[in-house]
């Protein structure tokens, strides 16, 4: 049997996408990386200020936006409209055929909203181990096209789900290792996981649970980068050959062999 092709799985963050200039060179990379890809984007900072503007003011808890039912439309709209068709024209202007897409399409990401416990988090979606219906993004990749995700889910009930785009990354790539050897890629504005979060340049090059415990206990981690690395755990340690969180602008490093960032082991 031949060995499975390899398929990267490319997430680029909020802070990147908000910003024109870096959102377009990010995508310029995105576009010549040299084998088959899927994007997932997130976009959190651009919903809470168009949530602001609506008078709908956003409220996290744990890194996850509480999502009410004025607030996932917004996110629907901004995650699934927005964001998403405006990643898939400049990605068609690098001469990528890109194909946007939500966890509801094809029904790809089937999600369960959370259960309230402590706290009642919304329309948040829980995506279940073994959810994930690849059939139709091999389609896609055997197409010739390039899947972008925006971090909506559904509950098969009609209803769209708000799911962290971290998540949706960790769970497309964890599915997609049954076909292909899987390397994931999480691009944001920091050069990696940071041993201090005001020194841009003291990235810690190789993270295993042991040294992300000690990291939590030093209190070195906080914000989005704890369900980013959880994401990341979860994928390393469910089948994905490779996972990497380093700076949108590594990408082109990240994606032909060496290593710039934080190598998860
Ligand atoms: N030790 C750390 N290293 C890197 N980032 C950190 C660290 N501690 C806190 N952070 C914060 O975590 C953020 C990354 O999470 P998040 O904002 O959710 O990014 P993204 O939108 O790219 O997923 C960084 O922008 C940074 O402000
Ligand atoms: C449930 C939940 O928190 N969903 C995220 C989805 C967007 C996201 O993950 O965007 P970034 O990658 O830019 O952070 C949110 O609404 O912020």
């Amino acid at each position: 049997m031949s060995s499975p092709g390899t398929v990267y799985i490319i997430k680029v963050g909020g802070n990147v996408i908000d910003n024109p200039g870096f959102l377009d060179s990010f995508l310029a990379d995105f576009a010549a990386v040299p084998a088959l890809k899927v994007l997932i984007h997130g976009g959190g900072k651009i919903a809470t200020r168009i949530g602001d503007k609506l008078g709908i003011a956003a409220n996290y808890v744990n890194g996850r936006r509480i999502t009410d039912a004025e607030t996932i439309d917004v996110v629907t709209m901004v995650y699934g409209g927005l964001v998403n068709k405006q990643v898939v024209a400049k990605l068609q202007a690098h001469g990528c055929n890109a194909i946007g897409l939500t966890g509801a399409d094809a029904n790809i990401i089937p999600a369960v909203k959370r259960p309230v416990k402590e706290i009642d988090y919304g329309f948040v979606g829980d995506i279940p181990t073994g959810a994930v219906r690849t059939a139709p993004v091999k389609l896609l990749l055997d197409a010739g096209l390039t899947p972008v995700f925006s971090p909506l889910t559904h509950d098969g009930k009609g209803q769209i789900l708000n799911t962290n785009a971290d998540t949706i990354a960790s769970s497309l790539a964890v599915a997609l290792s049954e076909h292909y050897t899987v390397r994931l890629v999480y691009c944001f504005e920091k050069k990696g996981v940071l041993r201090n979060a005001a020194d841009d340049d003291s990235v810690i090059n190789l993270i295993n649970r042991e040294v992300y415990q000690q990291l939590l206990a030093e209190g070195v981690l906080s914000d989005g980068i704890l369900p980013k690395l959880d994401n990341a755990f979860a994928a390393i340690e469910s089948g994905v050959k490779e996972v990497l969180i380093g700076h949108a602008g590594d990408l082109k490093r990240n994606t032909t062999g060496s290593v710039a960032g934080t190598l998860i082991c």
